[in-house]
């Protein structure tokens, strides 16, 4: 008999463009395995007109899921990393990354448009990590603006906003960055600094060692180490759903140097560097330095 696995799916094109990478991963590595795509639905899909924050934040991308998990209905789940919340339930874990996708923001602006940001640009973005960053960094207008990448971009041509700000990981799985009808801004990461596991695929998943043998191979070990110590510091300033804050790290052979934005009352940035086995303690430092 065929070993089945069973991957549940957020709808959106972006969700859907990941779970391929996955699935295709999967079936490369183990030819007999029978992998099933469940397509599911959760609230942060569903409500689209009110601020996450108001139900629940980021965990209402993925509290059904992790429901189907424990159930059995589905065995893993596969989520943008930095869209996870800190704690998982118990039962479930991270059972493997990706290799990490450009880590950068861009700024998107209509073909044709004015692309520098002035003080009359609107821009369009609901995180407020961005919105602190583009403010402090071209004392632009902000204006809230959700829904799924595509509903985004929609809104920019619909003059809704002057330009609006993604993460170019999901612009490339999508294919968008060969647009014609875009010009995209890269921000560089070490000024503008991007979401703890900002282009990171995780799956998630019942954590039996069967499952997690099936994503060995697939593991991309360094973005492991990456988003391990990225969401320690989530989890050391105890960061809510949109709470301002920014962690990037760059691993350079046994190296790892770490970056954080965070807000109180005003914008607050450390960066620090320690040996790769010492990365937890590296981001309790900083994360201590911030709170002094
Ligand atoms: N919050 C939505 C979300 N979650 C992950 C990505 C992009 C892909 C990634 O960062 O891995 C996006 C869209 C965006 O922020 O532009």
């Amino acid at each position: 008999m065929k070993n089945i696995i069973r991957i549940g799916t957020r709808k959106s094109r972006l969700a859907l463009a990941q779970t391929e990478i996955v699935a295709n991963a999967l079936k490369l590595n183990h030819p007999n395995l029978d992998v099933q795509l469940i397509p599911m639905s959760t609230i942060g899909d569903q409500i689209l007109d009110k601020p996450l924050e108001s139900f629940g934040g980021k965990g209402a991308f993925v509290s059904e899921f992790e429901e189907a998990m424990l159930s059995g209905k589905i065995d893993v789940a596969v989520h943008s990393a930095k869209d996870m919340p800190i704690l998982l339930p118990a039962g479930l874990s991270i059972l493997g990354v990706s290799k990490r996708e450009d880590v950068r923001d861009v700024i998107i602006t209509r073909k044709g448009s004015k692309s520098q940001l002035t003080e009359s640009t609107i821009v369009g973005t609901s995180s407020l990590r961005r919105q602190l960053q583009i403010k402090e960094q071209y004392g632009v207008e902000v204006k809230n603006l959700r829904g799924n990448v595509n509903t985004r971009l929609a809104k920019l041509q619909a003059g809704e906003y002057d330009a609006i700000i993604l993460a170019a990981a999901g612009l490339k799985r999508l294919d968008i960055m060969g647009a014609d009808e875009y010009q995209f801004n890269y921000l560089e990461p070490d000024v503008f600094i991007p979401a703890a596991g900002q282009g990171i695929i995780a799956v998630e998943g019942r954590d039996e060692p069967k499952l997690r043998e099936l994503f060995s191979k697939w593991n991309h070990t360094e973005s492991g180490y990456s988003l391990e110590t990225e969401r320690e510091v989530l989890k050391l300033v105890n960061a809510g759903c949109n709470e301002p804050i920014g962690a990037y790290t760059t691993i350079k052979e046994d190296t790892i140097n770490l970056s954080i934005l965070y807000w109180d009352n005003k914008i607050l940035r450390v960066q620090g560097t320690a040996k790769l086995q010492d990365r937890l303690e590296l981001a309790k430092e900083l994360v201590n330095r911030l709170k002094a």
